[in-house]
């Protein structure tokens, strides 16, 4: 067992050459484990690294990946596999299902710390700067919905790769329970851990349906996910399994190379196809600053798939980009539409795209890659244009899945109650009704006067 220190975690794990991190964990003991999982694609073989404690100058024990808060554990207990009554709880990031749910809907992503991410001495105004931003994107925003049938097909997707999940679980001889907790909308996180001790389930995998991990999207449902269970002493009991990315997994990456090798036989001379990976962007800031292993994992997994490409063959060029950017800051470059513009004037004739950061079709896939991406293309000389779905439930695809839970399943291991990471003294209690009372008075202030300032709220112009 090698023990390290926890400021080593990011680059251990995003530099690994075999990357399949599965972490289970336990605030109330004074180590944080990992479990490094050397996926050799069929067979996984597990070693254990545990990481000895560092705190952050506040005192709460700080890991670059932004994931771990609190000091976990992890202890295995494989032989009691069997007898669980196992769930499975898939991790994503919800859309709007009607156009009246699309306000509320930004609402609560702005409204996300990981989303919009201000420095401690402002976070008062999260909630009224979410309130403002929602209520100037969502027109635009709604437009873009409006174009795809008037809502996201997230929920429909998800429920079907539950479903499809579930079946080959049981395939593979494991029956689970799969439930769903979107981020942003319903089916809410909260509804879902519900259910899951209302069913009594004494095992949970955590499967977030981002390949790649950003504290933006599996970082963030994740740490929702603690603060529930933290809260709860029946909760922090059961044992728990998170698998934070899988973008490494040979069946992610052979059902990806699969799809593209597809997609390439729609155009009259394949091989001189440029391969476009259009990836969600990221600020550069959370990369730089805050440790997010999203870039480095984007581009180990673009790697992978040329690499499995090129062993069946095919060895076009390929490049990635970032796409969807919003608000006033620098992004992860280069941009997705920068670059097709520069692809243009090189003479590139063929383009196929390639969405890379999600499974499921959505609003960047359907409206920004196949409308305006490909305008924008073919305005700037790409004549044949082709675009790779989604995986959604491709059988080989939801079949790995299924691997990775069950690979995880032995790792499970409880939250205990006695440490109650919640439990507030009465000065602390006191300290919140203040804070509270502040953040609603000095919020509706700085809401009132940019509502009603115009100039000044067209410093968010870019969230527009
Ligand atoms: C403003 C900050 C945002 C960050 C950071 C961000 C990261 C991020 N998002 C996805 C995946 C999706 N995002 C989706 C919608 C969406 N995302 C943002 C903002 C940020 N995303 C906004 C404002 C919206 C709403 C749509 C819009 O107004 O443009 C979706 C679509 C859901 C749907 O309804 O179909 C997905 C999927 C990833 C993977 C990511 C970081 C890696
Ligand atoms: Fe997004």
């Amino acid at each position: 067992m090698e023990t390290i220190s926890s400021s080593k975690l990011l680059p251990s794990i995003t530099k690994s050459s075999t990357p399949n991190h599965i972490l289970s964990f336990n605030p109330n003991k004074q180590l944080i484990s990992v479990k490094c999982c050397s996926s050799k694609r069929e067979s996984l073989s597990v070693s254990s690294c545990d990481l000895t404690r560092s705190r952050n100058p506040v005192g709460k024990t700080f890991c670059t990946t932004g994931v771990w808060t609190f000091d976990q554990h992890v202890s295995e207990s494989s032989s009691q596999v069997t007898e669980d009554k196992v769930g499975v709880l898939l991790l994503n990031l919800g859309g709007p299902e009607t156009l009246n749910d699309v306000q509320p809907f930004l609402f609560n992503l702005f409204a996300d710390p990981d989303i919009i991410r201000l420095p401690r001495l402002f976070r008062f105004l999260q909630k009224p700067l979410a309130q403002l931003i929602s209520v100037l994107r969502a027109p635009k925003s709604k437009e873009g919905y409006a174009s795809i049938g008037g809502g996201s097909p997230l929920r429909k997707i998800t429920d079907e790769q539950a479903q499809a999940l579930k079946m080959a679980l049981e395939a593979k001889r494991l029956n689970a329970n799969v439930y769903v907790a979107m981020r942003y909308w319903y089916p809410f996180t909260e509804e879902a851990v519900h259910q899951i001790k209302n069913d009594g389930i004494t095992r949970l995998v955590v499967l977030p349906l981002y390949p790649q991990y950003s504290i933006s999207t599996s970082g963030s449902s994740i740490r929702l996910l603690q603060s529930i269970f933290q809260e709860d002493t029946c909760l922090s009991r059961l044992p728990v399994s998170i698998i934070q990315s899988w973008y490494q997994r040979e069946g992610y990456i052979k059902s990806m190379a699969n799809l593209i090798e597809k997609e390439l036989q729609n155009f009259s001379k394949p091989e001189e196809v440029m391969i476009f990976f259009s990836a969600h962007g990221v600020p550069v800031t959370y990369v730089e600053d805050a440790g997010d292993p999203y870039r480095d994992q984007m581009e180990d997994c673009i790697s992978l798939i040329m690499s499995e490409l090129k062993s069946r063959g095919t060895d076009n060029n390929h490049i990635l980009a970032y796409q969807s950017r919003v608000g006033p800051v620098q992004w992860l470059k280069p941009y997705t539409d920068e670059v097709l513009v520069e692809l243009g004037q090189k003479g590139v004739k063929s383009l196929l795209a390639v969405p890379v950061s999600f499974v499921s079709e959505h609003i960047e896939t359907l409206e920004e890659i196949d409308m305006e991406y490909r305008e924008l293309a073919l305005e700037s000389g790409i004549e044949n244009w082709g675009r790779v779905p989604a995986l959604g439930c491709t059988s080989s695809f939801i079949s790995d899945l299924a691997d990775a839970v069950i690979e995880a399943l032995p790792l499970a291991t409880s939250i205990s109650p006695e440490n109650s990471m919640n439990k507030s003294t009465s000065t602390e209690s006191d300290t919140n009704i203040l804070r509270y009372v502040l953040t609603l008075f000095f919020g509706s202030a700085v809401a009132f006067v940019l509502l009603f300032f115009p100039k000044l709220a067209s410093t968010f112009k870019n969230y527009i």
